[in-house]
């Protein structure tokens, strides 16, 4: 008698990088609800120590994995790895396709390095790497940034350049003259706003088989996240004074908070270079039992305990909850 083993689809990854703030969540709920009819996966992999992407991520039928607290192309490279293992196993969901998003300072060629390695070679398949660019700060980031952004940058099949609205059509072809390989295949976007069949299906990624130049590896050791959640209530007025008054090293902070005077609704909190941007949630996603924050910048460009005070400075006087129940620094 002869058993016959099923060989499993090979699964169709598209890696969503880009550097902090591009776009890349917005990229991924974009696609989440446009796309239909596929069984899909999500990976995503933020930097600090709460994973505040995967509260942001529009939850369809899509198996959801997360990995934080690092960046998974190098110190927590062994967790993506486990958790490759553990979505391609024999009991794990069986995509068609997973949609990796990347921290802002992770390295794609390093991911894509990885998701090569002999386990995974026959199980599944680079479709394309997405790199997303905010128009808006891509050209002004300081140097210690723009290496790592430029990386991020030289190994995209497809370039999404998000965020068109906040530039004028000048900037926007001097940043293309500049910045973006003639003949580079862009995209350019509001709010990602993509349609699915330009980005899915691309057919595979050219990186690791071009000769295309790619910048050597500047990495992560140069940033630090910090880390806040307390069940506390935010109030609005300082911390609006506090997102203006942050250091210029802070580049990106983002939260889910209780706001004072808002009981039944999040408070969605983004900062990305100097643009701050704190909106309500709708009612539908309710309202977290804590506050959480993360701020995310170059070493050194932030006193961790001023930073603390400073933000116990904006939170509603505790009455019956006790102190912040955590807040530290994450390399
Ligand atoms: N004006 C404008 N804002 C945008 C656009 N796309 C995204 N944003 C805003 O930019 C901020 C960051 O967007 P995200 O999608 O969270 O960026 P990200 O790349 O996932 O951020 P990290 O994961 O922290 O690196 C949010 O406030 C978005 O609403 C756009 O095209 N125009």
């Amino acid at each position: 008698m002869f058993c016959e083993a099923r060989i499993p689809e090979s699964v169709s990854v598209t890696l969503i990088s880009g550097f902090l703030g591009a776009g890349k969540t917005t990229l991924l709920n974009h696609l989440l609800t446009h796309v239909q009819g596929q069984r899909l996966a999500v990976l995503v992999n933020d930097f600090g120590a709460i994973n505040i992407d995967s509260e942001l991520i529009v939850q369809q039928s899509q198996s959801m994995l997360t990995l934080a607290n690092g960046c998974m192309c190098c110190t927590i490279e062994s967790d993506l790895i486990a958790q490759l293992e553990e979505l391609l196993g024999p009991d794990g969901p069986q995509p068609e396709r997973l949609l990796i998003e990347a921290s802002g300072l992770s390295s794609p060629q390093k991911i894509a390095s990885t998701l090569r390695y002999p386990q995974f070679r026959q199980r599944l398949h680079i479709d394309a790497i997405i790199t997303l660019v905010d128009a808006e700060h891509y050209a002004q980031l300081p140097e210690s940034m723009a290496a790592l952004a430029q990386e991020q940058l030289d190994v995209a099949d497809i370039i999404v350049l998000n965020k068109v609205d906040r530039v004028t059509s000048s900037q926007l072809s001097q940043l293309k003259q500049h910045w973006l390989y003639p003949g580079a295949r862009i995209i350019e976007s509001r709010y990602a706003a993509v349609a699915p069949e330009l980005l899915l299906g691309y057919g595979g990624s050219t990186f690791g088989r071009s000769l295309r130049p790619v910048a050597s590896s500047v990495h992560a050791e140069q940033f630090v996240s910090h880390s806040f959640e307390t069940p506390r209530l935010f109030r609005l007025a300082p911390l609006r004074r506090l997102l203006r008054r942050l250091p210029e090293g802070i580049y990106r902070a983002k939260g889910v908070l209780r706001l004072e005077g808002y009981p039944d609704r999040r408070c969605l909190l983004h900062l990305v270079g100097m643009r701050s941007e704190l909106t309500l949630d709708r009612p539908a996603h309710g309202v977290p039992e804590h506050s959480q924050l993360v701020l995310i910048g170059l070493r050194g460009a932030m006193d961790p305990e001023r930073l603390r005070a400073s933000l116990l400075g904006c939170l509603v006087p505790e009455v019956t909850h006790g102190e912040p129940v955590a807040i530290g620094e994450f390399d």
